[in-house]
């Protein structure tokens, strides 16, 4: 990871300004013809999901006005703006992880300047462990509920002063995933004859970047979490607080491991074959759902 000026000056960011976000909303606004309604956050190998957009614009994140960038391998860092099923989206095509040193402010930054940007719709991909027994790598699921573990240890992305332009200082969470969209990719799935690899389930997120060990994991499946992962808990924090709706998929790209008799060893490589394997059905959901909504 090449540490230049510009990636330290983001990690000691301690936060940002209402007129950061509007600064970058504007320049983007002034940039793009895209008045986008949807916008999606691709997960690790899952930056395909930006080359199904039509009549595209593309911003490098180096060239937006106060944008953070991706450091990690299977995460480009540009901004995609374009169309799917007739629908005015942006895209992420690379996210920003706690693990990279990132304050959560950084992490979630994005969001606030798709708020701003008047987009009124989040989805969330990721790349998860499954936890539950029944999940074979491959499966996509539908995450019905999160456990934002870093949160437990006092790291919500909205701890601070709270500023009401975004949101109500204690936001309800126990809405956080629109159960209407979820519904809508259960049918989007079902036609596309997807059905024996959805799954609906939790998604854990823990900060990363070691994977779990084999106690961690064991606790997990006791608190109910069905897939773990490194991620998105803040992003639908952030959007929830400023009432975007939420939808959110995980992959599962590699089972956990819970057997101290096991040879297999979680590494990012596997994540990112995995995703290849998947990615053209993760697009086709996609695309179906919002052709739906
Ligand atoms: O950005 P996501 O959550 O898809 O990335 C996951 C978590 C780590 O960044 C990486 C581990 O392989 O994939
Ligand atoms: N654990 C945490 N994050 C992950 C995993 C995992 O097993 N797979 C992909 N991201």
């Amino acid at each position: 990871m090449q540490v230049g000026k510009r990636t330290i000056s983001h990690l000691k960011r301690p936060s940002y300004t209402y007129e950061n976000y509007r600064e970058t909303a504007n320049w983007l606004l002034a940039h793009t013809q895209q008045r986008p309604k949807v916008a999606i956050i691709c997960g690790s190998g899952l930056g395909g999901l930006a080359d199904l957009l039509e009549n595209k614009t593309v911003f490098p994140y180096k060239d937006i006005p106060h944008f953070p960038h991706s450091t990690v391998e299977g995460h480009a860092s540009q901004l995609v703006f374009g169309d799917l099923q007739g629908k005015q989206c942006v895209c992420m095509q690379g996210r920003f992880h706690f693990y990279e040193g990132y304050n959560l402010a950084t992490v979630t930054y994005p969001v606030r300047v798709f708020f701003l940007l008047g987009v009124e719709t989040l989805i969330v991909t990721n790349a998860a462990g499954g936890l539950n027994p029944s999940f074979k790598v491959g499966d996509i699921m539908l995450i019905k509920d999160h456990i934002n573990m870093p949160g437990f240890a006092g790291q919500n992305p909205l701890c601070g002063p709270n500023d009401k332009r975004f949101g109500v200082r204690f936001p309800c969470m126990s809405d956080a995933y629109d159960k209407d969209l979820s519904r809508l990719a259960k049918e989007a799935a079902e036609e596309l004859g997807f059905s024996a690899f959805i799954q609906q389930g939790v998604y854990c997120m823990l900060a990363g970047p070691t994977f779990e060990t084999i106690a961690e994991c064991k606790v997990l499946k006791t608190l109910g979490a069905d897939a773990v992962g490194m991620s998105t808990a803040p992003e639908v924090v952030v959007a929830r607080h400023c009432g975007l709706r939420v939808f959110g998929l995980s992959l599962i790209t590699n089972e956990v491991v819970t057997d101290y008799e096991s040879q297999k060893k979680a590494n990012h490589e596997e994540v990112l074959e995995t995703t290849k394997m998947r990615t053209m059905d993760l697009q086709g959901l996609v695309s179906n759902l919002l052709a739906k909504m």
